[in-house]
């Protein structure tokens, strides 16, 4: 039998009975990608404990090693060892491609990081990166004395990055499409010349991501403030660490929204209350459509409910990569499911709104399109035998595999795709369905 990896589609088991699992996801993407950057800066050696290994970290981890930053990788332990070195690695750097794949974080995070040193780089991904937007981070970079210009005018990568440091001061910028542009920003600003202001203008799509870069800064030692919409970082220094990353509260999401349209209990483990993450909170939306949730420091326990879920009309705006989520799982709902203010979704991956709608309605579902959302109708015929597709969206094939549990004959096109963040994802589905990953 084909590995996983390498089938063309892998069909999803059925789940047959309620489950009983607890399971422990892998490293955070967003923590590991924040934590990587910040350990480099730092002096000394930084030990990442629980570390993500994806696609996604891959590309960091390797581009923070072609600048030029020792960084050591323990798979097995999920450890990375780096040794930071503060801005050294990054002067003198003539003409350094970096490829960062389709992972936004790496995109957006490293341009700023990349800021900081005096040299020429260039930051380039796969075609779908290419029609991702970067221009309200380049706009910023350009107020602070760095000369960006996107290759191909079209405000998405690839980027050329001239740097001569980062001039300190006060700049604006726009919210609305990615907070990665203002965690990027603010993950580096400490390393600037001078004090970092920044303003964001208008709303802040996916917030809490920004709340996630404040704390970890604070954990590893900078000083940064937030009044508003106004985030002032003074310079500082990172402080090399031993540093637990949490598991990835997106990655559980699919385990919880299983218990919730199989019933059962699924208990995530090393996830609580005070978690970094937004994303911890879908638990919560689940709660409000019927499920039973417990928060506990260390672990989050949903248990489907008896009579069925329950609709929902819901903003995602702070949560938006759950809409694939919720979506999968709304066609086993009594009433509809409404999915608002998450326009921004369509500059991921791929248009997640279209690609919902389109693979929902492969199923014989009922489904409105929204410019900035979708509203999903209950349906007690689903079609058995469809292969989803999933236009390389881990978030797609992750989704789509929990409302195929309980549509018979479901197949996921290209199961691949899901090592941008859960390499292991189809493995942990079908050890949960046994009771336990
Ligand atoms: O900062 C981060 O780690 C992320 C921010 C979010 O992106 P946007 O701010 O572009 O919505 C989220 O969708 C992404 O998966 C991770
Ligand atoms: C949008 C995502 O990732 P990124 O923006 O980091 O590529 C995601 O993981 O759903």
């Amino acid at each position: 039998m084909k590995s996983r990896a390498f089938q063309s589609s892998y069909e999803v088991p059925a789940c047959a009975t309620p489950l009983q699992a607890t399971i422990t996801v892998p490293g955070s993407k967003s923590i590991t990608n924040r934590a990587l950057p910040m350990a480099a800066l730092a002096n000394g050696r930084t030990r990442l404990r629980g570390a993500l290994f994806s696609d996604d970290s891959r590309y960091f981890i390797q581009s923070l090693q072609r600048l030029g930053y020792r960084v050591e990788i323990d798979e097995m332990a999920k450890e990375v060892i780096v040794y930071g070195a503060g801005i050294e690695p990054l002067q003198h750097v003539q003409g350094l491609d970096l490829f960062v794949g389709n992972s936004g974080t790496s995109a957006r995070f490293l341009s700023a990081f990349v800021s900081l040193g005096k040299g020429s780089y260039r930051i380039d991904g796969v075609s779908r990166m290419r029609e991702r937007p970067i221009a309200a981070l380049i706009a910023a970079l350009r107020e602070l004395d760095v000369d960006v210009v996107d290759e191909l005018g079209t405000g998405c990568p690839p980027i050329l990055i001239e740097a001569q440091g980062l001039r300190g001061g006060t700049v604006l910028m726009s919210g609305k499409d990615s907070s990665q542009f203002v965690s990027g920003l603010l993950i580096a600003a400490p390393y600037a010349k001078d004090e970092v202001t920044l303003i964001v203008q208008g709303e802040l799509v996916s917030a809490p991501y920004v709340t996630m870069t404040l704390a970890m800064m604070r954990q590893f030692g900078a000083t940064v403030n937030q009044e508003g919409n106004v985030f002032h970082v003074v310079p500082s220094h990172y402080v090399a660490k031993d540093y637990m990353i949490e598991p990835d509260a997106s990655g559980a999401s699919y385990f919880l929204a299983a218990a919730a349209i199989c019933g059962g209990t699924v208990t995530i483990l090393g996830l609580g209350r005070d978690s970094l993450q937004g994303d911890a909170q879908f638990a919560q939306v689940l709660a409000n459509m019927g499920c039973t949730v417990r928060y506990g420091f260390d672990r989050i326990e949903l248990s489907g409910p008896p009579e069925g879920l329950r609709g929902i009309d819901v903003d995602l705006f702070a949560m938006s990569d759950m809409v694939p989520t919720l979506a999968a799982i709304a066609p086993l709902a009594r009433e509809k499911v409404r999915i608002r203010n998450v326009a921004n979704i369509r500059l991921k991956e791929t248009d997640r709104i279209r690609a919902c709608v389109t693979e929902l309605r492969r199923f014989g579902v009922t489904v409105t399109e929204f410019d900035d959302g979708l509203e999903i109708e209950p349906c007690d015929q689903l079609q058995e035998g469809v292969t989803v597709q999933t236009y390389d969206d881990h978030r797609m094939a992750m989704a789509f595999s929990i409302l195929g549990l309980r549509v018979p004959g479901t197949r996921i096109e290209n199961p691949a795709c899901t090592a941008k963040t859960y390499p292991e994802f189809f493995q942990h589905l079908e050890e949960t369905i046994r009771g336990g990953a």
